[in-house]
């Protein structure tokens, strides 16, 4: 559905050039949810405004639905354009419309007939689950129900694609999960593919099928999504995964753990799929003469499988715990003995 080539987009401005997005190269196919992770400044938001031909690329392809979106303009463009849809962070919503005038909005413009924009409005707000809010302005609904306005307006004629900027960063954890089943269940009943730029790992891990790592323009690292949180490559990548599997209070109680096991290993062990459930522990005390004290642990579920976390202590004679390490590497779980800082 969307390629990209050799893409890059250089700024000119008064201080000098800025290569915003810098040789990118990338698929999404269609019905897929992909994620681009970056920090601030990445070249994210320029990705997003080559993809649906707000800018042009300096050089390169973009390639959206057969189109190619840096070569055309004019009433081209505009049709290429209907076939995107585009959520905000700040829900960039008209204010001075209620929620069914501002998803007949983009109906109005592209001509739709009255009564058939009063149909696909009703749909859609059915779809998003707004029943009973119609009449409602924009400063009388909360963060949740304002971006489902925009998901609907973005969906109001049908588009191929959905192109979500930083979507749920202005709500609170439990809307921005509310908004990211919506986003699931418009993929699955509508084949959507969906593109989505965002700072935060979690987002991520919910509900999208590959990711991209951006860094100063470039896509770092890319893969399934379950399998960068099995093995992230990049340091950068590694930190964003962090940001799921290690909050701040585990590092903490991590090096507070060094200090009262000065002996014996501290190990991180993560699992994938079905590695999640298998008895490893009971083998390890079992197969091996070690004393294992399990220090803390999560599992957390991703769009295509569960991923585990579990930090232990093996406490015991130097060849055995390296022969337990081995035993563990073999069982389809990634092993990282900890060091002190
Ligand atoms: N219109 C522009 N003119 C000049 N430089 C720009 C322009 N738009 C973006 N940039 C620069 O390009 C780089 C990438 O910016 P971009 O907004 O794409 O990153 P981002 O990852 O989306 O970050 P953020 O989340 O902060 O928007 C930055 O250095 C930014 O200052």
């Amino acid at each position: 559905m969307i390629t990209l080539s050799n893409v890059t987009k250089i700024y000119k401005a008064a201080s000098g050039n800025v290569t915003a997005v810098d040789h990118v190269n990338l698929h999404v196919a269609e019905g897929e949810i992909f994620g681009i992770i970056g920090y601030s400044g990445a070249g994210k938001s320029s990705l997003l405004r080559l993809l649906n031909g707000l800018e042009k690329p300096t050089s390169g392809e973009v390639i959206v639905d057969g189109k190619d979106m840096g070569k055309i303009s004019g009433s081209e463009l505009r049709q290429a354009r209907q076939q995107i849809g585009m959520i905000f962070q700040h829900f960039n919503l008209l204010w001075s419309r209620t929620v069914r005038e501002n998803i007949a909005f983009p109906l109005e413009i592209a001509g739709v007939p009255k009564e058939e924009r009063q149909k696909r409005v009703d749909e859609l707000i059915q779809l998003v689950g707004l029943e009973g809010r119609e009449d409602a302005y924009p400063s009388q609904l909360s963060g949740g129900q304002k971006q489902r306005v925009g998901i609907a307006r973005a969906l109001a004629n049908r588009p191929k694609v959905l192109l979500c900027d930083e979507a749920t960063s202005a709500l609170d954890p439990q809307t921005t999960d509310s908004i990211l089943d919506l986003l699931v269940d418009i993929n699955q009943r509508l084949g959507l593919t969906i593109v989505l730029i965002t700072h935060e790992m979690h987002v991520i891990r919910k509900i999208c099928d590959r990711v991209a790592v951006m860094e100063n323009g470039k896509i770092v690292e890319m893969g399934e999504v379950l399998q960068v949180f099995r093995k992230p490559e990049q340091p950068i990548t590694k930190r964003f995964v962090k940001q799921v599997t290690e909050p701040e209070e585990t590092k903490e109680a991590i090096a507070h753990l060094f200090d009262q096991y000065p002996n014996g290993k501290l190990v991180q062990l993560t699992f994938v799929g079905d590695s999640t459930e298998q008895p490893l522990i009971t083998q390890l005390i079992r197969q091996f003469d070690l004393t294992v004290n399990i220090l803390q642990g999560k599992i957390s579920q991703t769009h295509h499988g569960a991923y585990g976390v579990l930090f232990v202590h093996l406490a015991g004679a130097d060849d055995a715990i390296e022969r337990a390490l081995a035993f563990m590497r073999q069982q389809q779980v990634e092993v990282e003995v900890m060091a002190s800082e």
